[in-house]
C-alpha cells in the first residue's frame, strides 16, 4: 500500500449496510485487507478488499469479477459475497482464509530454503490452483507466494487457494479458443517472478503463469533466485540479463547441486518447448516435480544411471555426487552394489579409491540406521547442509553476474574503441574532403576559399510515434473485461516489489 499509515476503514464501520469492520489484517500494495463480520449472521466472519481512489486505474472492480466468474468455475478460489463502493473506496467482500505462502519462508526450518517436501507439496499445490485457473479461462500474470493463502477449515483439508486477480486477463474465450495476442502489452507481474516476455512487453499466455511458478518453486528450494539481489534492487536490466542467461542459455545452471536437478531441468526444458496459444501439460508438470522429492525411486534412479552408459562415467558421477553431497548415502549405495561396485573398472587404483568411498558410506549408512538422531540433531543437519549448498549456489551466482559484468564493460570498450576509431575516419575523411586548391581540367588552378565552401547538414528527421493499435480481444458479452486496456490510462503500477 502506498500510503501505508492511513487505514481505509475503520473499525465498527458499516458496510453495504451488512459488514461490520472488526480489525486491518493485511495491505497490499493498493489495497488494504480487513475483518469483518455479517451483522445478519455474526458468527460468519469476512474479509474485506479495500481500495482507494487514486490517480491510478482500479483494478478492484475487475478483481470482484473475476472472483465471481470463478465461483462456479473453480475450487481454488475463496467465495465471493459483494462488491461495490463504500464512499470513494471500492470494496470487495470474501471468505476468509489464512496465511499466505510466503508464511514458508519465516518458518525456523526454512532459513536456507524451504524443506523440500515443503517445497514440492507447496509446487503441487500452486500447479492445482493454476490449472484450475487456467481451464476456467483466465490467466493470473502476478504469480508469487503472497498471491496463495491457505484455505481455513481441519488442518488436514487445508488447501492454497489463489489469490489476487487485479492482474489477471481473460485468455480463453467463452467457446474456448484462446484470445488472440496483441502486438505489444505492458509489463505485468513482479519482477522476480514475472517471465522474461512480461519483461518483453509481449502478450502473456498460461506459459508465462508456468514460468512464474517455477521460478517460485526453484526459489523455495534454492532459498533465493540468482536474480534476488537485483529483483530487490529493481535493476530491471540485470534482471532481465540473468533471466536470460538461465532460463534461455544455461537452465543447467539455475538446477545445479539441487535434489532431483535433472527433474527441475525437464521442467524448464519443457516450459521452453510452450507457445503462446498453448495450454501446458499440467499432469507432466505435477509428475516432474513429484519425481524431484522422490530421489530414490529406483526406476528413475536406474534409468539415469543406465544412460550415463560406461562403467567409468557411472563411477565418476558417483564419486562426485558423494563429494557435493548430491545423493543420500543409501541411494549412492545402492547405485554401487546394482553396478557391482563398479569392480570392472579396469585399473586399479581408481578402483581401489571408489571402493574406499564405497566403504564409508556404507559405514555411515549403517552407523546412521543405528545412531538415534533427535529432531533437532537432524534439523540441525539438514540446515547445515542445506547452508552449505546455498553458499555454493551463491558463488556461482555471483561469479556469473560477475562475467556477465565483466563481459559487458568488456563489450562497451569494445564499442567505444570502435566508436572513436569510426571518430577517426570520420574527421579524416572531413579533413580529406575539405575544400582546398582544386585544378580542373584544362583551367589554370583557382583558390576556393572556405566561406565558399557548401555544408550541408542531415535534415532533421522528426518522427511521431505510430499510433498504437491494440487489438481488442472479441470476449462474449457478459464476461468481465480486463481493466487494462493499452488504450487507456493506467496505473502506473509495475510490481516490482519483489
Ligand atoms: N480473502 C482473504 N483472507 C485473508 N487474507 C487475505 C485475503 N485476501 C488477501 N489476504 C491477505 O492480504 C494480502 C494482500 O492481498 P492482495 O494480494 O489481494 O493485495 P494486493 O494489493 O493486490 O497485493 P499486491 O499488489 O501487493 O500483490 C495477501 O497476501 C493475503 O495475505
Amino acid at each position: 500500500m502506498q500510503n501505508e499509515e492511513k487505514n481505509l476503514l475503520l473499525a465498527g464501520e458499516l458496510l453495504l449496510g451488512r459488514w461490520k469492520v472488526i480489525e486491518k489484517i493485511g495491505e497490499g500494495t493498493f489495497s488494504q485487507i480487513y475483518t469483518a463480520f455479517d451483522v445478519q449472521n455474526t458468527s460468519l466472519k469476512v474479509a474485506v478488499k479495500v481500495e482507494a481512489p487514486s490517480e491510478m486505474k482500479p483494478v478492484l472492480e475487475w478483481e470482484s469479477q473475476v472472483l465471481l466468474a470463478l465461483q462456479k468455475r473453480s475450487p481454488y478460489v475463496c467465495k465471493y459475497y459483494h462488491h461495490g463502493k463504500h464512499g470513494d473506496n471500492f470494496i470487495l467482500i470474501m471468505e476468509l482464509i489464512g496465511d499466505n505462502m510466503s508464511k514458508l519462508r519465516g518458518a525456523p526450518d526454512a532459513t536456507h530454503g524451504v524443506p523440500l517436501s515443503k517445497s514440492v507439496a507447496a509446487g503441487i499445490q500452486m500447479l492445482d490452483c493454476l490449472e484450475s485457473f487456467h481451464n476456467a479461462g483466465f490467466i493470473h500474470r502476478d504469480i508469487k507466494a503472497s498471491n496463495f493463502a491457505l484455505s481455513n477449515g481441519p488442518v488436514t483439508n487445508k488447501k492454497y487457494f489463489v489469490i489476487d486477480f487485479g492482474l489477471s486477463k481473460q485468455h480463453l474465450t467463452a467457446e474456448g479458443t484462446v484470445v488472440p495476442p496483441r502486438e505489444k502489452a505492458e509489463f505485468r507481474g513482479t519482477s522476480m517472478y514475472a517471465s522474461l516476455r512480461a519483461h518483453r512487453r509481449e502478450e502473456l499466455g498460461r506459459r508465462d503463469d508456468m514460468w512464474s511458478w517455477y521460478y517460485l518453486v526453484l526459489d523455495l528450494i534454492r532459498g533465493e533466485l540468482p536474480w534476488a539481489f537485483d529483483a530487490q534492487k529493481k535493476n530491471r536490466e540485470v534482471v532481465v540479463e540473468l533471466k536470460e542467461y538461465y532460463s534461455e542459455q544455461h537452465l543447467n545452471r539455475m538446477v545445479d547441486g539441487l535434489p532431483g536437478a535433472r527433474h527441475l531441468l525437464k521442467i524448464g526444458q519443457y516450459l521452453q518447448t510452450l507457445a503462446y496459444a498453448d495450454a501446458p501439460n499440467y499432469a507432466l508438470l505435477r509428475k516432474c516435480l513429484k519425481a524431484v522429492e522422490d530421489k530414490d525411486d529406483e526406476e528413475l534412479l536406474l534409468e539415469e544411471w543406465e544412460a550415463m552408459g560406461t562403467t567409468k562415467a557411472r563411477a565418476a558421477t558417483w564419486t562426485e555426487r558423494l563429494a557435493k553431497e548430491q545423493m543420500s548415502d543409501e541411494t549412492l549405495l545402492k547405485v554401487a552394489k546394482h553396478y557391482g561396485s563398479f569392480f570392472d573398472l579396469g585399473d586399479i587404483k581408481p578402483l581401489l579409491v571408489l571402493q574406499e568411498h564405497i566403504w564409508k558410506v556404507e559405514r555411515r549408512v549403517s552407523k546412521n540406521a543405528l545412531a538415534f538422531q533427535t529432531f533437532g540433531e537432524r534439523r540441525m543437519r539438514e540446515q547445515r547442509k542445506r547452508h552449505e549448498a546455498m553458499l555454493k549456489r551463491r558463488d556461482s551466482d555471483m561469479r556469473v553476474r560477475e562475467s556477465m559484468g565483466a563481459a559487458k564493460r568488456l563489450r562497451q570498450q569494445h564499442e567505444a574503441a570502435r566508436e572513436a576509431a569510426r571518430e577517426a575516419a570520420r574527421a579524416k575523411e572531413a579533413a580529406r574532403d575539405s575544400p582546398r586548391p582544386t585544378r580542373e581540367e584544362g583551367t589554370t588552378p583557382v583558390v576556393t576559399t572556405p566561406a565558399a565552401a557548401t555544408t550541408t547538414t542531415p535534415a532533421a528527421t522528426t518522427t511521431t510515434p505510430a499510433a498504437t493499435t491494440t487489438e481488442q480481444a472479441s470476449l462474449p458479452t457478459g464476461t468481465p473485461q480486463p481493466p487494462e486496456s493499452d488504450l487507456q490510462p493506467r496505473r502506473k503500477r509495475s510490481r516490482w516489489d519483489a
